[in-house]
This record gives structure tokens, C-alpha cells and sequence, in this order.
């Protein structure tokens, strides 16, 4: 079986027309992690759907070897389902372990919301729900762009403790955030090193 990883090199992102950086190169291997910085418009959402394989890079290269788990802004489980439901389709596409959703539950904390439909769960219950998806998944990589958005000290407590288990056990994450992720050592990718300046067209 190979081994997880995932490597850029020299990566470019165009979007509506627009450069938006070039030159970014990001090695990651089991247990590593990469906290992608920046201002808002710099193109973290864009590095992270090309690290999914969602948006193609203009330049450089993309090599991803094992399975990847991404969350974004976008909730993407069933509204009208209860949660466990919701989640448990997820579970099945993933092909996760018999047991893994009802871990990735208990690790975020949504017990007791099981049978609540989607649509009726808080910011911060989705976000949560959003983070059990990935952690069920049993995929090497994640991909959490933004993932504490909307969660409080506590949540943000769990999604520490769930990203700590998850290094320790080979995986990789990749986070893009404004605010401060419990990342042991992350490699800091500043994106605004990337950027495309103007000048550079002429
Ligand atoms: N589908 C799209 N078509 C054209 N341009 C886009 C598209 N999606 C994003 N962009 C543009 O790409 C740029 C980078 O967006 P991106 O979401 O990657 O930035 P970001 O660093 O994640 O920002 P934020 O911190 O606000 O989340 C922005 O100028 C945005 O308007």
C-alpha cells in the first residue's frame, strides 16, 4: 500500500481572469500539518480546492496519494434529514469503518443532537457536524478551510483534540483560518507571499 501524501510544486491559481499567486510549494507527509495564512480575496479557499482536486492549478503540479476529506463554508448533508442520517450517508459514499460515524459523533459532541433534522441545528452544531463528516471519512487527508468558524471555546477544544488524534495516527490536515487553530507545529503558509502582483504582468 503507498504511503499518504500530498505535494505541490510551484502551484499557480487563476480565478475569473485574475492571477491570484504562484510559487507555492507544500510538502506534506503522515502526520505533518499546514496552516495556510493570509487576508481575505489572497486565495486560501482556492489552495485548499486545489489540494482536494476541486480546481485545477494554472501551474505547477498536484500529487495526492491516499483519500481526502474536505470541509468548507458550504455544509453539503441533507437539510430535511436528522443529523445521524445526514451523516450516515456520508459515512456509507466514504465507505468509512462500521463504528467510525458513531466516534466522529461523540468526538464532536453531537449525541445528543442525533435526531434532530439538519436544518434546525445552530452555526456552530453544523460546523460541528461539518468536522464529524471529515472525521468519519477515514481519509488521510483533511481539508478544513475555515473549520473554526462559528464554533465556541469548547467545540474549538474538541476540533483541537480531534486533529491531535488524527496526526498522531499518520494523518495530514491541511487549515486555512483567521483565527487561532489548535495546531501543534504547523508548516505557516503566508499566502500574501504568493501573490501575484501587478507589476508583474508588464
Ligand atoms: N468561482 C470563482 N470565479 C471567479 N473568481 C473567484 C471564484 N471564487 C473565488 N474567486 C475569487 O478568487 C479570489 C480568492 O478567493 P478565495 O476564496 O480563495 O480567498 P480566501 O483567501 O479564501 O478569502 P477569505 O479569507 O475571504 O475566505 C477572490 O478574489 C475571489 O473573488
Amino acid at each position: 500500500m503507498s504511503r499518504a501524501g500530498l505535494h505541490l510544486s510551484g502551484v499557480a491559481c487563476a480565478r475569473g481572469g485574475r492571477l491570484l499567486f504562484r510559487g507555492v510549494d507544500l510538502a506534506m507527509e503522515p502526520g505533518g500539518s499546514a496552516l495556510l495564512k493570509g487576508p481575505n480575496g489572497i486565495g486560501k479557499s482556492s489552495l485548499i480546492r486545489i489540494c482536494a482536486g476541486l480546481l485545477r492549478a494554472t501551474a505547477g503540479t498536484v500529487a495526492r496519494h491516499g483519500r481526502v476529506a474536505m470541509t468548507d463554508e458550504r455544509l453539503a448533508l441533507d437539510m430535511e434529514q436528522p443529523l445521524e442520517a445526514a451523516l450516515r450517508f456520508w459515512a456509507r459514499l466514504d465507505t468509512a469503518a462500521p463504528m467510525a460515524l458513531d466516534a466522529a459523533m461523540a468526538a464532536m459532541a453531537l449525541e445528543p443532537l442525533r435526531q434532530v433534522p439538519v436544518r434546525m441545528l445552530s452555526t456552530g452544531q453544523r460546523k460541528r457536524a461539518a468536522l464529524a463528516r471529515v472525521i468519519a471519512s477515514g481519509a488521510p487527508i483533511w481539508l478544513l478551510d475555515e473549520p473554526g468558524n462559528g464554533l465556541d471555546e469548547a467545540a474549538l477544544d474538541l476540533l483541537g483534540q480531534a486533529v491531535a488524534g488524527h496526526l498522531a495516527k499518520g494523518g495530514m490536515v491541511v487549515a486555512a483560518s483567521h483565527q487561532p487553530l489548535p495546531l501543534a507545529s504547523p508548516v505557516v503558509l503566508a499566502m500574501q507571499d504568493h501573490a501575484w502582483a501587478e507589476e508583474e504582468e508588464a
